[in-house]
């Protein structure tokens, strides 16, 4: 085999299923091999930011690492926002980026693509992926693919691989995967019977589950687990979706000031949290009604388990996971929950369309046609993707970047073969909405909602004076046909309900709904998030 091959074929081994990317001349050789080989099935896509954001999204929805492969240069350093987002949130991307030939970089020429030096772009990935390689010794390359792909899977965050074009067919020998690394089984047994030590003696005990969960695939591990432990299971916002389809006593989705008074109350009230796989991050817990002391809780996340003010460390979470589940008792009653409840019931009448309309509009919908795997790009959008009914849902619910929502939509399909819901803002459409004119090359047919309101709303809600968060009215119903799909713009919640029967019935083509949503209306989650945002960040809030 030569070296495109021998990564291809380690890239399928440890889980990938696809390679989405957009070549460049210092990466048409491999894009070549990959085309030829036929070891993985190649999705070409408009802009790399979309690249990006497509194979975080298989990633996710997969629990597996996806390949991202870019040209040197402008290309790679064009998908530095989404691989940093992928870091941020923990999804494990392959980067492969094709480079100079060892020939061409040492005519001491400056090179087309280069920014500063020949080495810039390995620096610049340095800084937002757990481990990178150069594949520029065939001899050498298997061990460095297989290290670089272990510790992919191993942290759940992207990694960076560099092929010079000069070296995309020399012979190689195949890559030998690495194992697991040891875990010391002592350190594990003292730890699991200090958790369950603490969840004993307390007497509201709480299970948060966070992103890991889905990326290293236990969801239906923590689901057992909380029935053995008896207690209430919540989810984080970037946990949104965790543990959907399983049967867990799942009370809801932590939001803080922003969400469920109960669910707010009994995260707040615990006096030990068990937190699994999540990030403690501003937009978990920045809303937090009452400081959450996380002295008192159990944090197991990134390989490691603090409780109070000690750590345990080399302790992966599906170990960890695995041995509570071994030695914990069983529980002695389990909680009595009120389930989570969504709106249901939209109104279809000739008044104009909320956002808190579209969360009822997609509920109803689901209620009759079933679920849908959601992808939501940030803004208004992914605040009412938290008052959809809890399903899988990938969503920049941490680095908040824009742009995610139809690149990662695809990047669903793609993986799953699922047709995908996109929520996404008129703002955040017009960065990478145009992603959708290739889904007539794959077959690819989501519905997206477009939310409509001619704003950076969300901009707006915390500075209200500025009118640079104007925008104008786009017609992006009027530009669906030029894409390959179907568009159309509703007014009202009786449009909204026939649009959306409508696009269900429609296979083949992608069908975009262009809610036209007035001014200044946001979602009930979002008014209480910037309300909470506004009141605790006043001056001695707190
Ligand atoms: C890549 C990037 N650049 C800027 C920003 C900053 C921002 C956060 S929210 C927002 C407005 C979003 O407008 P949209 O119409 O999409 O949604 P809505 O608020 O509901 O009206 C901006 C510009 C982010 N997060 N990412
Ligand atoms: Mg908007």
């Amino acid at each position: 085999m030569n070296l495109s091959q021998v990564l291809l074929s380690a890239l399928k081994a440890h889980g990938a299923r696809e390679v989405f990317g957009i070549p460049g001349d210092f990466a048409l050789p491999f894009f070549r091999e990959i085309e030829n080989a036929g070891i993985l099935p190649l999705y070409t896509l408009s802009h790399e930011p979309g690249v990006g954001f497509a194979a975080d999204a298989s990633a996710r929805i997969r629990s597996t690492l996806s390949v991202a492969a870019v040209t040197y240069g402008a290309g790679a350093l064009n998908m530095v926002n989404p691989v940093a987002g992928a870091y941020a949130e923990k999804s494990p991307v392959v980067v492969i980026s094709g480079a100079p030939g060892k020939g061409e970089a040492s005519t001491g020429l400056l090179l087309h693509h280069q920014a500063k030096t020949l080495d810039s772009q390995f620096a610049i990935y340095q800084e937002i992926t757990c481990d990178q390689a150069r594949l520029t010794d065939a001899r050498t390359a298997p061990a460095e693919i297989a290290r670089v792909l272990a510790s992919c899977l191993r942290e759940s965050r992207p990694v960076y691989i560099e092929l010079p074009r000069d070296m995309v067919a020399e012979p190689c020998e195949p890559v030998v995967a690495l194992g697991a690394p040891a875990v010391d089984p002592a350190a594990l047994d003292a730890c699991t019977d200090e958790i369950l030590a603490r969840l004993a003696a307390a007497e509201r005990p709480v299970l948060m589950v966070g992103v890991e969960v889905r990326r290293f695939d236990l969801e239906a591990q923590v689901a057992a687990l909380a029935r053995q432990l008896g207690i209430p299971v919540v989810t984080s916002i970037l946990g949104r979706g965790l543990l959907a389809g399983h049967d867990a006593p799942l009370a809801g989705t932590y939001l803080g000031v922003a969400g469920d008074e109960a669910v707010t109350a009994l995260v707040e009230d615990s006096d030990a949290l068990l937190m699994l796989g999540v990030l403690v991050s501003d937009t978990n817990f920045g809303v937090s009604a009452r400081q959450i002391d996380l002295r008192k809780a159990i944090h197991a996340c990134d390989g490691e388990v603090t409780l109070g003010y000690h750590t345990y460390a080399h302790l992966p979470l599906g170990q960890v996971v695995r041995r509570l589940l071994e030695r914990a008792p069983a529980a002695r009653q389990m909680p009595t929950l009120a389930p989570p409840s969504y709106p249901h019931g939209m109104v279809a009448d000739d008044a104009p369309i909320v956002p808190g309309d579209i969360a009822r509009g997609i509920n109803d919908l689901m209620a009759r046609h079933g679920v849908m795997p959601i992808a939501a790009d940030m803004g208004d959008c992914m605040f009412t993707a938290m008052e959809i009914a809890h399903q899988a849902l990938v969503a920049p619910g941490y680095y908040a970047t824009m742009g995610f929502g139809v690149p990662a939509g695809l990047g669903l399909q793609a993986a799953t073969g699922e047709r995908p819901l996109i929520l996404v803002g008129d703002g955040a459409f017009q960065m990478t909405g145009w992603e959708l004119g290739n889904c007539c090359r794959f077959g690819w047919d989501p519905i997206v909602l477009v939310f409509n309101n001619r704003s950076w709303e969300m901009l707006r809600t915390f500075q209200p004076e500025s009118s640079f968060n104007d925008l104008s009215a786009w017609d992006f119903a009027g530009m669906a046909a030029g894409l390959g799909g179907d568009g159309v713009r509703v007014d009202t919640r009786a449009e909204l309900a026939a649009a959306l029967e409508q696009a269900v019935a429609t296979r083949g083509r992608f069908q975009l709904i262009d809610v036209t949503i007035p001014r200044g209306e946001l979602s009930p989650t979002l008014k209480r998030f910037v309300a909470g945002v506004k009141r605790l960040s006043a001056p001695g809030a707190r």
